[in-house]
């Protein structure tokens, strides 16, 4: 059964263990420099690498068909972004998912401007039953993969965030992974305010700065981020959820400090770097503690049968 209209408790602050969580999961990043594989749209494909570089992660945009399955293999974890997704990349990508299901390698979804464009929204659905494990988007995007959306109008969102949580809840519970044989998915919904949901438990981000949506690539190159804390948190065994909620604080906490500093967008983008590779473990543990929130879903129910 689908849930009908989950909704969330009252907001909890991030306990003290959720913010120790978030300096040592920011630590492994930078320490391990996961692999991330990117398949994504040729807009974003240099800032994304540049994001990710200087956050410590190691970018490679392998997604040619022959290759992007054997390179899946060996990477930390990829990132699936259909910004601008030509036929062969589309070949590319079910070789990556194929293989990274093969590997247990966690990978994500931005499946961008889902909804009003059909050839996309189809290859998202097929994507979805190759298990990712974080589906991340703007509200329409991912209201319009629940099947509950307002249409949108292309890659920006006309949806709000909080108007999202039936269908991120929806889209969560409807994966497998509920059975507690495989982790369950994770939704990460961006705008204003992020929220990032495993169909039982949510997160709030709060923080950031507008001028993320003045540049190109700004939820684009989150989901490599994302990519990269989710991978990082498998090795020291924190969920997907939790990682992947780190990984906005990150990003938001890097991307107010470059707000501070900015004249502009384009002076943003430069400083957005520059943040990235300064935050430390401490700045994202004190950011989790000032702007993160908790908050257990209500009312949603487990199509296999069981919250666990
Ligand atoms: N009004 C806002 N205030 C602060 N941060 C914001 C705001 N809107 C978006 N963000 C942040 O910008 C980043 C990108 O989110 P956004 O929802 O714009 O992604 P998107 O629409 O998928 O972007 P794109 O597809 O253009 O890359 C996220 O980190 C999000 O928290
Ligand atoms: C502008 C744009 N067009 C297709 S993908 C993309 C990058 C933001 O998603
Ligand atoms: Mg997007």
């Amino acid at each position: 059964m689908v849930p009908m209209s989950p909704t969330l408790s009252d907001p909890a602050p991030a306990d003290a263990g959720f913010i120790q969580r978030a300096a040592e999961l920011t630590s492994a990043v930078r320490e391990t420099s996961p692999l991330i594989q990117c398949a994504t749209n040729q807009v974003v494909a240099n800032f994304t690498a540049n994001v990710l570089l200087a956050s410590g992660p190691a970018p490679a945009m392998v997604d040619v068909p022959g290759e992007a399955g054997e390179f899946a293999a060996i990477a930390s974890a990829t990132l699936i972004n259909l910004g601008t997704p030509h036929e062969a990349q589309r070949v590319g990508m079910l070789e990556a998912v194929a293989a990274a299901a093969a590997h247990g390698t966690p990978w994500v979804l931005d499946p961008v401007a889902a909804g009003p464009l059909t050839l996309r929204t189809r290859f998202a659905h097929e994507l979805l039953t190759h298990s990712p494990a974080v589906v991340r988007g703007n509200a329409s995007e991912i209201l319009a993969l629940a099947g509950t959306g307002s249409g949108g109008r292309g890659v920006d969102a006309t949806d709000d965030v909080d108007a999202s949580v039936p269908g991120a809840v929806r889209l969560a519970l409807t994966a497998n992974g509920h059975d507690g044989a495989a982790p369950a998915r994770v939704v990460a919904v961006s705008g204003a305010t992020d929220l990032i949901t495993d169909g039982r438990d949510a997160i709030r981000v709060g923080g950031g700065s507008e001028l993320l949506t003045r540049v190109t690539g700004g939820g684009c190159a989150l989901g490599a981020i994302i990519a990269a804390f989710v991978a990082a948190g498998r090795a020291s065994s924190v969920s997907d959820l939790e990682a992947a909620a780190i990984a906005h604080a990150f990003y938001s906490e890097a991307a107010e400090r470059a707000a501070e500093r900015a004249a502009g967008p384009g002076s943003f983008q430069a400083a957005f770097l520059d943040a990235l590779a300064a935050v430390t473990p401490d700045d994202v543990g004190a950011f989790v503690g000032a702007r993160v929130s908790t908050a257990v879903v209500l009312g949603g129910e487990d199509p296999a049968g069981g919250m666990g």
